[in-house]
């Protein structure tokens, strides 16, 4: 455990109080509640806190937390208020812009946001959580906003081609999976498409298909929508790997997973099943295993490794990379701490009834230390080095402390770097990446540049980006947002029992290590169905129909850009490698074996 610096502000009148404890990657906010003499606890990271300012003589801090901070339930917009006495107004004002830094540390605040709102999407209520909900959190945020609700199929390539790229910060998708599709092919269209694709697209989970926004919050927050709408308000730029898929004369883009086979059956002829809602995939796939139908493809794949035991090194590497490019962006935003000597700190005062005093603390890094601990925001009598801010507040409480959803004035704040592509870049003709592979014939696919050829017969193949297709299903555990690879998970028959009992962890990614699923990166690869006159199938990229006829698919490193409070795709694949675990418990075994 090391030390780390926090400051500590707490705000207190007769019958009311606040207090904020702001540390390297949280906020904790105690306020005492309305009318009782409780006080609630929020432990809110940085990544949720919306807002901190003092206008004139009023703070306020807005963030996302459960409500009366539940353990489950959806984030709701929190908002602590209150008014301070003048000589209280300068320890505030710093804190606050201290607050603000942290919260926005490498984000420039305030986005110019086009939203794109699906009205159709998942089961149609779209508009009405976006008014309801999304609409106070933006204006907390004081982002601009220009929305557009779609009318029609393809909408949403309409607004992407068509984007006027000076005048936005980012994308917001509120709906599913195929809003983004849209989008981000709406931008191979555009006059710029390079420019357009680095427009940063943060989906906010409306549709029946989430994976996207699964990938981006994890399983805790992927499906809230506060909080993905959030990660559009202020989350940072993250490149991501696109791929090309054409087939015939036609190229698209696709950012999530290309499948044939029972996945796609499950994805696009289980549309019957559509009152099921999401449970609709995995019954239809629960059908399809037990007809055990197995898909008459061949598959061709530019292979760039197939050990499964280094995939799962380079994902922690690359995470553990990402981790610390945050931390040094948080602890950039970071003010140097005050020394008691600053003559700017107020000293200890007394106003009216309150008592104001002002500081700095040092604990561990875990906040363990007892100041903080407790039920009471009013720390206990500090030992040396450790200092309050413990300031009055001039009004009654219970008229300034409340949760507040329609303020929408624009301040100045502090100014930050930001990590959101500049919205002027240098004026350019750009043009799609050409394609490398997807032109070539069969027969130059060869061995010898690392063409491989499956030719087990398969139940199905997935490839593509993103750890989550769905909630219930992580299908490239190993993914990496830009690695310039494309997963492939191949799907050998097998058991009906074993692959039951593999999809039974399949929200983990437990198909992984199983034998009967092929997995590689790899940089293309070609579909040929096979003449079969019995079995046909679908195609389906990103949830949309392709024809079951021939494609090729190939990455393009780092082309669009998603926003992500992380800068890696949040997917917990904790499954060890079975012989792994096999090994450690003969040793262990082993070890506790009574020695001759
Ligand atoms: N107003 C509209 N009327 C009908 N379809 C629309 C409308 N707006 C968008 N769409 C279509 O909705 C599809 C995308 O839906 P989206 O992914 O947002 O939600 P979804 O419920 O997950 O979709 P899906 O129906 O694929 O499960 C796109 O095909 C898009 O063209």
């Amino acid at each position: 455990m090391g030390s780390a610096s926090y400051q500590k502000l707490v705000i207190v009148g007769n019958d009311q109080g606040s207090a904020f404890i702001l540390r390297e990657t949280n906020l904790t906010v105690k306020r005492k509640q309305d009318k009782k003499f409780e006080w609630l606890s929020y432990d809110v990271p940085l990544r949720n806190v919306v807002w901190a300012e003092l206008v004139n003589d009023k703070f306020k801090v807005s963030f996302l937390a459960r409500k009366r901070n539940k353990k489950k339930g959806p984030l709701s917009l929190e908002t602590c208020s209150g008014v301070v006495d003048e000589v209280s107004l300068e320890t505030v004002d710093r804190f606050m812009k201290d607050l603000q830094a942290a919260a926005y540390a490498g984000v420039k605040p305030g986005r110019r946001l086009k939203v794109v709102v699906n009205p159709k999407a998942g089961t149609g209520k779209s508009e009405q959580i976006y008014k309801r909900d999304i609409v106070p959190l933006f204006k907390a945020a004081r982002c601009q906003v220009d929305v557009t609700y779609t009318t029609h199929i393809q909408h949403g390539i309409q607004i992407g081609k068509e984007l006027e790229l000076n005048k936005f910060d980012a994308v917001v998708s509120v709906g599913g999976d195929g809003m983004v599709y849209e989008i981000l092919n709406g931008f191979a269209e555009n006059s710029d498409p390079m420019r357009a694709l680095k427009i940063p697209v943060a989906p906010v989970p409306t549709g029946s298909g989430n994976g996207l926004a699964l990938d981006i919050l994890g399983v805790e927050e992927g499906l809230d929508v506060l909080a993905s709408a959030l990660n559009g308000a202020k989350g940072r730029a993250m490149p991501v790997d696109v791929m090309s898929i054409v087939q015939g004369n036609k190229r698209a883009l696709s950012f999530m997973v290309q499948t044939t086979g029972l996945m796609a059956e499950a994805d696009l002829g289980s549309e019957h099943l559509r009152p099921l809602g999401s449970t609709r995939f995995m019954v239809y796939f629960l059908m399809g295993v037990a007809k055990h139908k197995q898909v008459p493809i061949k598959l061709q794949i530019k292979v760039a490794t197939s050990d499964k035991q280094k995939m799962v090194e380079d994902l922690r590497a690359s995470q553990n990379q990402a981790k610390r490019d945050l931390k040094l962006t948080l602890s950039k935003s970071r003010i140097a701490p005050r020394s008691d000597a600053d003559p700017n700190s107020p000293q200890v005062t007394t106003s009216g009834p309150f008592i104001t005093t002002t500081g700095l603390e040092h604990a561990d890094e875990d906040g363990a230390q007892s100041s903080h601990a407790g039920d009471s925001p009013v720390a206990p009598a500090p030992t040396s080095p450790v200092r309050d801010s413990t300031i009055s507040s001039g009004t009654d409480p219970r008229k300034s402390m409340h949760t507040d959803h329609t303020d929408a004035t624009r301040v100045s704040t502090p100014s930050t770097p930001d990590t959101t592509p500049p919205s002027t870049p240098p004026p350019s003709t750009s043009k799609l990446p050409p394609l490398r592979y997807a032109l070539l014939k069969d027969e130059e696919l060869k061995e010898e540049d690392g063409w491989m050829t499956v030719t087990d017969p398969i139940l199905w193949y997935m490839a593509g980006k993103g750890p989550y297709v769905g909630e219930t299903f992580m299908s490239f555990p190993v993914s990496v947002p830009n690695d310039g690879m494309i997963d492939v998970a191949v799907h050998k028959p097998t058991s009906r029992t074993g692959l039951i009992k593999a999809i039974d962890g399949a929200e983990k990614g437990k198909l992984y290590w199983t034998n009967d699923e092929l997995y590689y990166k790899a940089t293309a690869y070609r579909v040929t169905p096979l003449p079969s006159r019995k079995r046909s199938s679908y195609v389906s990229v990103d949830g949309e129909a392709f024809k079951f006829e021939p494609y090729t698919v190939e990455v393009h490193p780092g082309l669009a850009t998603l926003l992500s409070p992380y800068g890696y795709y949040c997917a917990e694949f904790d499954i060890p490698q079975p012989q792994a675990t096999a090994t450690a418990k003969a040793t262990k075994r082993q070890s506790r074996m009574p020695r001759a």
